[in-house]
C-alpha cells in the first residue's frame, strides 16, 4: 500500500493556506508533517480524512480496497478528542467500533492497553486531558484501518504514555499500516520521514 500526495493546494475562506505539498508514504512508514503554527498541517490531515476539499493537486491510495475511499480506510484522530462528555470510555469505544466497522480488539482490552481500565465506567467529562487523549488513541485499536491520520497525537501525554503511543504505532507499522502525523516534536516512532508544510 502506498499513499501518494502530489502538488496539494488548499484555500480556506478564500485565502491560500499552502500549495505544492507533495509526499509519499509506503506501508510500514510514518510521515511527520512539520511546520510553523498556521502552516496547514491540520488542514492537510483534514483533506486526507475527506473533511476538507483541496483547491488543487491529487491524493492516491494505491493497494488499498478498490471499493473504499481513503477516508473509509483511515482513522482520523484530530486535536480535539471528539468525546461526548456523558458517555463512558467503554461506551465511547463501543460506539466508535460500531461506527467504524472492521472490529479489531475489544473496547475493554483497548482500555486496558491504554491504561484506562480503571476509568472504563466514568463519564468522559471526568477524564484528565491526558486520559482523554489516551482514550482518543484507543479508538485506533478497536477498528482495523490501515491508514492512521493523527493530529499532534502526543499532546498532553506523559512520558510513559508517549512510549506506549510509540509502541502502538510501531506495531501498526510492523503490520503494514501507514501513518501521517502532524507534530511539533519527535514522535518516537521508527521509519519517520519529515515533510515540511509552509516556510521553514
Ligand atoms: N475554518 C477555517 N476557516 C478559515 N481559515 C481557517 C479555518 N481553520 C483554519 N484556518 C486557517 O488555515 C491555516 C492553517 O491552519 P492549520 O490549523 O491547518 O495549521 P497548523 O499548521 O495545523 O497549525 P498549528 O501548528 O498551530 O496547529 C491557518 O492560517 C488558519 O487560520
Amino acid at each position: 500500500m502506498r499513499l501518494v500526495v502530489e502538488n496539494l493546494a488548499c484555500e480556506r475562506s478564500g485565502r491560500p493556506v499552502f500549495q505544492g505539498v507533495s509526499f509519499a508514504v509506503d506501508e510500514g512508514e510514518a510521515v511527520a508533517l512539520v511546520g510553523r503554527n498556521g502552516a496547514g498541517k491540520s488542514t492537510t490531515l483534514q483533506i486526507l480524512a475527506g473533511l476538507l476539499e483541496p483547491s488543487g493537486g491529487s491524493i492516491l491510495l494505491d493497494g488499498g480496497h478498490d471499493d473504499r475511499t481513503l477516508p473509509e480506510q483511515a482513522h482520523y484522530v484530530g486535536h480535539r478528542d471528539a468525546l461526548k462528555p456523558a458517555l463512558t470510555p467503554h461506551e465511547a469505544l463501543g460506539f466508535w467500533q460500531a461506527m467504524l466497522g472492521e472490529p479489531a480488539i475489544d473496547p475493554d482490552e483497548a482500555l486496558d492497553r491504554l491504561g484506562l481500565g480503571h476509568a472504563a465506567d466514568l463519564p468522559c467529562a471526568y477524564l484528565s486531558a491526558g486520559q482523554r487523549r489516551r482514550l482518543a488513541l484507543a479508538r485506533l485499536l478497536v477498528s482495523d484501518r490501515p491508514v492512521w491520520l493523527l493530529d499532534e497525537p502526543t499532546s498532553a501525554l506523559d512520558a510513559a504514555s508517549q512510549q506506549l503511543f510509540a509502541q502502538i504505532v510501531n506495531r501498526h507499522l510492523e503490520r503494514g499500516g501507514l501513518v501521517v502525523a502532524a507534530t511539533h516534536g519527535p514522535l518516537g516512532v521508527r521509519e519517520t520521514a519529515s515533510v515540511r508544510i509552509g516556510p521553514a
